[in-house]
């Protein structure tokens, strides 16, 4: 039977995880620990199950067989960007300000700063370009300030410049304790991982990495 629990301190640890879509059996046996103070990198090929596996890992999807333990605030960023088109910024950032409970949205401004999109709070998102609405869609996943990231490909269509902010962030993110996983499909990024891990056929395997 596939066992969750839920503790304080921020962690991930997926446990021997099976997941099958019908026929297709996409995880077989899949192990990650993601330690407070971790920046662990998840990569493989199209298809490979990444997404599956962070789902899995938010408590999204349900695995068939297998224990999920994660602790604190979860912050997940997911590949397709759950967007009101016809909201502003500032109306995406309001109604999270409610379903977060937060008393302000002091941390989500600095935030658009930080991503460079300040200017943006107007607009609606239906109008916005493929990388603000992903700025947009990282931002709610961290605007709470949460213990666990889980960011699936969170830089998708990010310019130079956003994306190196992007990693001096996690960066600051992980410095402080948090726990961050990101699956990402850029070879030049793997040196920014703490630890990279390989899905290939439903398993993950230990990548070396430059650090
Ligand atoms: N809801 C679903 N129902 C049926 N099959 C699914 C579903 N979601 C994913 N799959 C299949 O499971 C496999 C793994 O999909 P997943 O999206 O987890 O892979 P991925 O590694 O994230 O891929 P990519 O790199 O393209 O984003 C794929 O073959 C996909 O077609």
């Amino acid at each position: 039977m596939p066992s969750e629990v839920t503790q304080r301190q921020s962690r991930l640890r997926i446990e021997g995880v099976w997941k099958a879509y019908g026929r297709r059996q996409v995880l077989r046996g899949a192990d990650l620990d993601v330690p407070p103070g971790a920046l662990v990198g998840v990569v493989g090929e199209n298809g490979a199950g990444k997404s599956t596996l962070l789902r899995i890992a938010v408590g999204q999807l349900t695995p068939d067989r297998g224990t999920v333990v994660r602790a604190g605030a979860v912050g997940y960023c997911p590949q397709q960007a759950v967007l009101n088109d016809s909201f502003t910024v500032l109306q995406h950032l309001r109604l999270f300000q409610v379903a977060y409970r937060l008393p302000s949205l002091a941390r989500a401004y600095e935030l658009m700063d930080v991503l460079g999109f300040a200017g943006c709070g107007r607009r609606r998102t239906g109008e916005l370009s493929g990388g603000t609405r992903q700025k947009l869609n990282l931002l709610i996943a961290l605007m709470h300030d949460p213990q666990l990231l889980v960011l699936d490909e969170p830089y998708q269509g990010f310019d130079w410049d956003t994306h190196q902010r992007f990693w001096a962030l996690a960066a600051r993110l992980r410095d402080a304790g948090r726990s961050i996983v990101v699956v990402s499909h850029l070879l030049h990024d793997l040196h920014h991982f703490d630890a990279v891990r390989q899905l290939r056929e439903g398993r993950l395997e230990t990548e070396e990495t430059a650090r």
